[in-house]
């Protein structure tokens, strides 16, 4: 069954950033009905409501300024979106940050802001206040969940993190009472203010923190974007996207553990 954009609701985290600006820009190009932009940064949430006005109905697009990594933070952007557009259909888990130096930080961003979104979305507000049949969250995890990259330990952890949250949501012992589709998208090295890591990345054994995006294909976050919502109106509950090098997304398929051949 393929999910419809048009007329319906969204939240974006980190909708002030790169991938979730270009995600807010394709959602409105795609007809979304009213999106709210769901980030800590609030220059930067009413810089791009303000410039997103110019070429959509203003009407359609609100800043709300959050925190996910609070609870009650996050929960007061769901209730504006309900206040503003009657409805809530469509959460992009979307906020992350790298700092292996302050590594508690990056797990409360990139898991507990995640999980946050989880349960206010699958208790409360997608289950209870979609408009049609079916509601869509989007995770945003990365390449570095299944191929885990040197410097960004923790990092990678809690984007593995991500992918086996969304598979366990996407169960039908959860779908069969909330009717939301869970879906987690993987994106290679995209062209945005995050893959500045400069004083963010854990230095080696060898004490380096060299390491550069020197030689990553970079890809924009628009064509991100645009695959991202191919994904959200055709792809099935539980699967993972990798969308990388400016390539179409394709599915990235986990072994089942009971094939394995290995043994000690
Ligand atoms: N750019 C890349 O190469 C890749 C990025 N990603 C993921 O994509 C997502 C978006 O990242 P980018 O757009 O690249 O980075 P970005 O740094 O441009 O945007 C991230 C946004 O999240 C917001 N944010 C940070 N902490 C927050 C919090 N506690 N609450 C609400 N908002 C918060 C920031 O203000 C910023 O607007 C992240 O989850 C990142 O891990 C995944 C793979 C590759
Ligand atoms: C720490 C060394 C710098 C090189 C990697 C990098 O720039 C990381 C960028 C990350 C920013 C957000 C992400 O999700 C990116 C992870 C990229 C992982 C790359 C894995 C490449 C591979 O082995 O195929």
């Amino acid at each position: 069954m393929s999910f419809q954009i048009n007329g319906k609701v969204a939240l974006v985290t980190g909708g002030a950033g790169g991938i979730g600006r270009c995600i807010v820009e394709a959602l409105l190009e795609n007809g979304i009905k009213g999106v709210v932009i769901a980030d800590i940064n609030e220059e930067q949430g009413t810089k791009v409501v303000s410039e997103l006005s110019q070429k959509f109905n203003p009407t359609q697009i609100l800043y709300q300024k959050t925190d996910v990594t609070v609870v009650e933070s996050f929960e007061d952007a769901f209730k504006a979106a309900i206040q503003q557009f009657q409805h809530i259909d469509i959460l992009f888990n979307n906020a992350g940050i790298v700092n292996e130096n302050e590594w508690e930080k990056c797990v409360q961003v990139n898991l507990i802001g995640v999980i946050n979104g989880m349960i206010l979305a699958t208790e409360k507000y997608l289950k209870d206040q979609k408009l049609g049949e079916e509601a869509v969250i989007v995770n945003t995890s990365s390449i570095a969940s299944v191929t885990p990259e040197l410097l960004i330990p923790t990092y990678n952890a809690t984007k593995s993190a991500i992918n086996a949250i969304t598979r366990t949501y996407a169960e039908s012992y959860y779908y069969n009472s909330t009717k939301i589709k869970v879906v987690a998208i993987c994106p290679g090295v995209t062209e945005t203010s995050i893959v500045n890591l400069a004083g963010v990345v854990r230095p080696g054994p060898d004490d380096s923190a060299e390491r550069t995006l020197d030689g990553y294909p970079l890809q924009s976050p628009k064509f991100l974007a645009d695959q991202v919502m191919k994904v959200v109106e055709k792809a099935p509950t539980g699967t993972i996207w990798i969308i990388e090098d400016t390539k179409p997304a394709y599915q990235y398929i986990y072994n089942d553990r009971k094939m394995s051949q290995y043994k000690v």
